[in-house]
């Protein structure tokens, strides 16, 4: 029988479903996206707002150099009638000349007169910036925290605006561009028709029109539905509005809802030209939307995110420095372990694919780092945000051969018969249940040489000398064998052959069952691998060996074999 679900008890009463939007003939499921909007960063804003820690003038210097190290070419850097620091640091980077030419910062206030004038003031001297204002208009904040109807709520917004412009001439008049840009706060929550009626009064001032535009933020100030809801919010707003052509229609998603990301996506495609948001989810509570993973979306999609994210963790470094929170290990794309595989099938999938595509981009004569990529369980190369392969596969309780054989292919260059994988495997399974936990590279090593190269058991080969005549091959060699040096012959159809001839002589009877070698470097120190799996007394084991010389590293694989073979009898 199905198990039965029971109520919860939970008092989800209490909570009203949100109210869709009517947009039958919507077109933004067919759409997608080819070219990443404009990003505006607002780490140092939004994000710096909601920190334990607000962020002190180095900090804030660090995150707006990254950022314009990043790409990022729009960057709220404050709220400068909040706080001296804030305005200060507006002032440091504008007397200080950090601003590039192509990079337009902004800063955000609230449509009163007092804050209007100092937040413009504060931008005195710029070259190019834009002021944000913003008012709420949704019916709970026009009811509870303006005590306004939808008139008085519009005209905050219209006043706010006329005193940008007014201010703007008064303290902007030297600068070669000053933007404008109107949020109405809890967009998500407003009637839509009211936010038409808002940001169409707002135009009515600002007059945009040809090298005049106004940029139209509207927020999902917090995530209240799911985004095929926003998206069509965001389309219905972008067929209704005027002046359609000079405005820049904007989005700011935050993450209440867990859906930030996907909120953002469909607003783009629903017509949003420009998404606002911070590194790594940053801001208010569950945070503004994540600009890091946005762009490494479209990165992975084939599309140039616009933004540079080749060494993530340098972002991420500089991130957590400046907001003193830690990024979490499963944050994608960036956390730490977001391409570690510990599990047995990921792991031996991950590997099949990189032989796969080594051997896919041999064949087609390019370098593995611009062969497309497609390798199972990782959706992007590790290497493109700067990570190396280290840590694609760590072996825990739950790892296969595929990734104890990886590691091996990987630092040391041997590349395990399928037989030997699977009983190497066990013997780290053995270790496991014993000592539990991870297993690093340096473990894995460590328990291989002990296992199979160790010169410490029963029989070693000391030297060898060989003739192939007409007779077959002649092999005479001195062997260590139960403590003692002992001088062996025999002949064979090939050096393996002579050797087990020579090793029955002395009563050690080996078959050779299966016989795989490879080289492990090239040159003139080349080293070459030999795994040798033999029955040894009546047991079926591998063994290996390794050496510049490959028929002593053959011969020393017999050795391993017959001391293998040694161990597991006790
Ligand atoms: C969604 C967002 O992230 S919006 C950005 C939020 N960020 C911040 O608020 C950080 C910086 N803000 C501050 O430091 C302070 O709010 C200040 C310094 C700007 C203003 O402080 P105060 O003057 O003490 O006002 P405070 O913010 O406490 O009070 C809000 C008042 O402004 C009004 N108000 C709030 N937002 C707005 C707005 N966007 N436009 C006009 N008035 C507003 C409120 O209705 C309230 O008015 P009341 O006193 O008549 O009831
Ligand atoms: C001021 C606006 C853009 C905001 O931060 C929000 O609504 O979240």
């Amino acid at each position: 029988m199905v198990p039965q679900q029971q109520p919860s008890g939970m008092p989800f009463q209490r909570y009203a479903p949100f109210t869709p939007v009517d947009l039958p003939d919507r077109t933004w499921p067919a759409k997608t996206i080819t070219a990443a909007p404009r990003w505006l960063s607002t780490d140092l804003r939004d994000g710096n707002q909601s920190l334990i820690e607000p962020m002190d003038a180095e900090r804030k210097r660090e995150m707006f150099d990254l950022l314009v190290r990043m790409g990022y070419k729009e960057i709220e850097v404050g709220f400068p009638a909040a706080s001296q620091t804030d305005f200060d640091f507006v002032r440091f980077l504008i007397e200080q000349d950090r601003i590039p030419d192509d990079v337009q910062i902004s800063v955000l206030t609230q449509a009163r007169e007092d804050l209007i004038e100092r937040t413009v003031q504060s931008l005195a001297g710029a070259k190019r910036a834009t002021v944000h204002l913003y008012n709420a208009t949704a019916p709970l904040f026009r009811r509870v925290v303006f005590g306004v109807d939808r008139e008085a709520c519009k005209q905050i917004a219209v006043e706010g605006t006329r005193h940008v412009m007014r201010f703007a001439e008064k303290y902007l008049a030297d600068s070669e561009y000053v933007g404008y840009e109107y949020s109405p706060e809890i967009f998500i929550d407003t009637e839509l028709d009211f936010a038409l009626e808002v940001c169409e009064a707002v135009m009515d001032e600002w007059r945009p029109g040809p090298g005049r535009e106004i940029i139209l933020n509207l927020p999902a100030t917090v995530e209240r539905a799911t985004p095929n809801v926003y998206a069509d919010q965001i389309e219905w707003m972008s067929r209704n509005l005027s002046r359609r052509e000079h405005v820049c229609l904007s989005v700011h998603p935050h993450n209440d809802r867990g859906t930030g990301i996907a909120s953002a996506e469909l607003a783009v495609m629903a017509g949003a030209d420009r998404v606002e948001g911070c590194l790594f989810g940053h801001g208010e509570r569950t945070g503004n939307v994540d600009l890091v993973t946005l762009g490494m979306n479209l990165f992975s999609q084939g599309v140039d995110p616009m933004v540079d994210f080749s060494d993530i963790d340098e972002v991420r470094r500089i991130t957590e420095h400046c907001t003193q929170l830690p990024v979490a290990p499963r944050h994608p794309y960036g956390g730490d372990l977001v391409y570690t595989a510990f599990s047995g099938s990921h792991q031996d999938a991950i590997k099949k694919g990189f032989a796969a595509l080594e051997a896919e981009a041999e064949a087609a004569g390019v370098p593995v780092s611009e062969h497309a990529w497609g390798v199972p369980y990782l959706p992007i190369d590790p290497k493109d945000v700067g990570r190396d392969y280290e840590a694609v596969i760590r072996v825990n309780s739950q790892s296969g051969k595929g990734g104890v054989s990886y590691v091996l292919q990987r630092d040391h260059a041997l590349d395990l018969p399928r037989r030997l994988q699977i009983e190497f495997s066990h013997v780290i399974q053995g270790h496991m249940d014993t000592e539990g936990g991870e297993f690093s590279a340096e473990q894995i090593w460590e328990v291989f040489r002990g296992t199979y190269l160790s010169e410490e058991g029963r029989a070693g080969v000391l030297a060898h000398r060989s003739q192939n005549g007409e007779d077959g091959y002649r092999i005479e060699a001195d062997v260590r064998l139960d403590g003692q040096i002992r001088e062996i012959t025999g002949t064979g159809q090939g050096p393996l052959s002579a050797f087990c001839d020579a090793m029955a002589q002395v009563d050690v009877k080996v078959r050779v069952v299966d016989y795989v070698e490879h080289a492990m470097s090239e040159g003139s120190d080349a080293r070459a691998a030999a795994y040798v799996e033999a029955e040894v007394d009546g047991t079926v084991v591998w063994g290996v060996g390794m050496h510049h010389n490959i028929t002593t590293a053959s011969l020393k694989a017999v050795c391993s074999a017959v001391n293998r073979a040694a161990a597991a009898r006790g």
